[in-house]
């Protein structure tokens, strides 16, 4: 794995809100299979980091790549299209569109990418299925439990068949039951398909699903230590 190019490379990000320098010199890469856990105290910069690695913030001066593609000189367009091809997201609340059912909420990127009602649907169910929830396919997301939801939600991250996913605090909603059957689910679907994670969180019951961890402070990395799987 360490011998591939990565699909993201970050070097020497900034990236300042008013006085704050919210990422002040963070370089790190990801490769295709791998698990990133980026860790750290509240405000240290993980989301920021996180949003720019997913071309959702622009970083202020550095260099981002996505396989051969400049993150930072890309248009606003060429970026959105990339987050809804190439990335999937999960993130602690809120992600599922409460008027949907859940087969609908998973099939949306799909339908969004101009992919037919019955396939889209049929994939989708396929994804609720492996993420053990295709008891909920017909519910709205108000109609289940926080476990089921965020597992929906992980199904319509993976729908697409990302090379990346980013997920931030995905189980911090969560009992650490519900939380550990998340991140068990999670981890052996993008095992299985080679998927990458970019994963903010506090808990190292959570960051123990990794490969590796990030950990910042004021905007900088300060360890990135190999973890035994
Ligand atoms: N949109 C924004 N506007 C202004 N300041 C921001 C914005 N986003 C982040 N910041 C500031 O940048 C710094 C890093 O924030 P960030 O959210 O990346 O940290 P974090 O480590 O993810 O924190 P938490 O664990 O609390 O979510 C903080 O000082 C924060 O207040």
């Amino acid at each position: 794995m360490t011998g591939e190019a990565p699909l993201l490379s970050a070097r020497d990000l900034h990236k300042t809100y008013g006085p704050t320098p919210a990422l002040d010199g963070v370089s790190m890469d990801v490769r295709a299979g791998e698990i990133v856990a980026v860790m750290g105290p509240s405000g240290s910069g993980k989301s920021t980091l996180m949003h720019c690695l997913a071309g959702i913030v622009r970083p202020d001066a550095g260099e981002l790549r996505y396989r051969d593609r400049n993150l930072i000189t890309a248009s606003d367009a060429e970026r959105s299209a990339l987050r809804r091809r190439e990335f999937g997201f999960v993130f602690q609340f809120g992600q599922l569109v409460p008027e949907l059912t859940c087969l609908e909420n998973v099939a949306l990127p799909l339908r969004m990418e101009g992919v037919r009602r019955g396939e889209a649907e049929r994939r989708a169910a396929h994804w609720l299925d492996r993420l053990d929830v295709a008891d909920v396919a017909g519910k709205r997301p108000g109609q289940v439990s926080g476990g089921q939801g965020q597992r929906v939600a992980v199904a319509r991250a993976l729908v697409t068949d990302p090379a990346v996913v980013f997920a931030d605090e995905p189980t911090g909603a969560l009992d650490s039951l519900n939380g550990e059957l998340v991140m068990r689910l999670l981890t052996e679907c993008v095992e299985q398909s080679g998927t990458a994670v970019v994963l903010v969180t506090h808990e190292p019951a959570v960051a123990a699903y990794s490969h590796r961890e990030v950990v910042m402070r004021d905007g900088r990395i300060r360890t990135s230590a190999g973890m035994v799987q």
